[in-house]
C-alpha cells in the first residue's frame, strides 16, 4: 500500500518576514526545496534559524510573506482559510512533541477522528494494517492518560497515517520521549516511507533522530545551508559542529537554496551539548534491527 501516488511537497524562494521596522525579523530569507514521494527528511539547525516557521509554513498552519509552497499539485498561495483547513484535514498529517491527542476520547477515537470529522469513512483493511504495525491493538480502549509518552506519540503517529496524507509533518515528535519511546516512534516513521511509501518530514534539535532520515536540510539564519543524504548521527554531529565552529555571517542578501555552503551559525546549546553521536543509529540500525521494532511496535 502506498500513499498518494506521486505526491510531493515543496517551497519556493519562501521569504517570512515577522513585524516591520525595528522590530522586523527575517525568519525565511528564501528557502527553495522539495520533498519526494516517499522520503523521510530531517530539518535541523540552531535556535532561532527559522526551521519551526518554515515547517508552519509548508502545513498550511502559517503564511509566507512570499514565495509559494505546494502539497501535491495544489499551490497553498492564496487558498481561502476553509480550503486551507479543508487541505490540512485531508492531505496533511501531523505528529506534535506534545502528542496532542484529546484527553476525553480513546486512543481508537483519537485515532479516527479526522476521518470522523471529514465524514470519511475509515479503511478498515488499512486501519488495521497501521494499528498492528504500530502495537498498540491492545490500548485502543484506553484514554490518553492511561497511556505511556511513546504510547501517546504511536497514537498520533496512527491518527496522522490512517488518513494515508500526501505528507506528515513532526515538530519534535521524540522530544518528550525517552531513547527507547524515541526509538520506536523514529522506527515507525521510518517504515511508513519504508513500507507505506508515505512522505514524512520532522524538525528535530537530535542527531540520532535525523540519522533515521533520508536527508537531513540544515537551516540556519533562514537560509538552507547544507543538505545530507543518508546521514549518520556522527555525521549531523559533525556538521552541527562546524555550523557551531564558523563565525556568523549576516548575509541576508543570499539567494536561497544552497546545500554545499556552510555558514555560520551558533547552535543553540540544547543542540550542540544534549546529544552524545552514537554509531549505527538511525537508519541502518533501523534497517537492521526492523524485526526487533517490530516486534515492540506490532
Ligand atoms: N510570531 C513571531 N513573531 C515575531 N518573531 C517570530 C515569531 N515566530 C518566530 N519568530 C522569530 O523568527 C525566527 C525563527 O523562529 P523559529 O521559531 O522558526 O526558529 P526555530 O529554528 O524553530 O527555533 P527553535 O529551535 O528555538 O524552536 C526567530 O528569530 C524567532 O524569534
Amino acid at each position: 500500500m502506498t500513499s498518494e501516488q506521486g505526491a510531493s511537497a515543496g517551497a519556493e524562494d519562501l521569504v517570512k518576514t515577522y513585524g516591520s521596522g525595528d522590530t522586523e525579523v527575517h525568519a525565511l530569507r528564501g528557502v527553495t526545496l522539495s520533498f519526494r514521494s516517499g522520503e523521510f527528511t530531517a530539518i535541523m539547525g540552531p535556535s532561532g534559524s527559522g526551521k519551526s516557521t518554515l515547517m508552519h509554513c509548508l502545513a498550511g498552519l502559517d503564511v509566507a510573506t512570499s514565495g509559494h509552497v505546494h502539497i501535491g499539485d495544489t499551490d497553498l498561495t492564496g487558498l481561502s482559510d476553509k480550503k486551507m483547513t479543508l487541505l490540512r484535514r485531508d492531505r496533511i498529517g501531523f505528529v506534535f512533541q506534545s502528542f496532542n491527542l484529546v484527553p476525553t476520547l480513546t486512543a481508537a477515537e483519537n485515532i479516527t477522528l479526522p476521518s470522523d470529522i471529514a465524514g470519511r469513512k475509515v479503511d478498515k483493511d488499512w486501519y488495521d494494517t497501521v494499528i498492528s504495525r504500530l502495537g498498540i491493538g491492545d490500548r485502543l480502549d484506553h484514554l490518553p492518560s492511561e497511556l505511556s509518552g511513546g504510547q501517546q506519540q504511536r497514537v498520533a503517529c496512527a491518527r496522522a497515517l490512517v488518513g494515508r496524507p500526501a505528507i506528515i509533518f513532526g515538530d519534535e515528535p521524540t522530544g518528550n520521549l525517552d531513547s527507547r519511546s524515541s526509538g520506536e516512534v523514529l522506527s515507525i516513521l521510518r517504515a511508513a516511507t519504508d513500507e507505506f511509501g508515505q512522505t514524512v518530514v520532522i524538525v528535530t534539535h537530535d542527531p540520532r533522530a535525523a540519522s533515521y532520515a533520508d536527508r537531513v536540510v540544515f537551516l540556519a539564519d533562514g537560509k538552507i545551508v547544507r543538505e545530507l543524504p543518508r546521514p549518520t548521527a556522527d555525521d549531523v554531529f559533525e556538521v552541527m559542529k562546524n555550523l557551531d565552529d564558523v563565525p556568523a555571517d549576516d548575509s541576508g542578501s543570499d539567494d536561497g537554496a544552497t546545500s554545499d555552503v556552510t555558514v555560520g551559525a551558533e547552535l543553540g546549546k540544547h543542540e550542540s551539548g544534549s546529544v552524545a553521536p552514537e554509531s549505527g543509529v538511525g537508519r541502518h540500525a533501523a534497517d537492521a534491527g526492523s524485526g526487533a521494532d517490530s516486534t515492540q511496535a506490532g
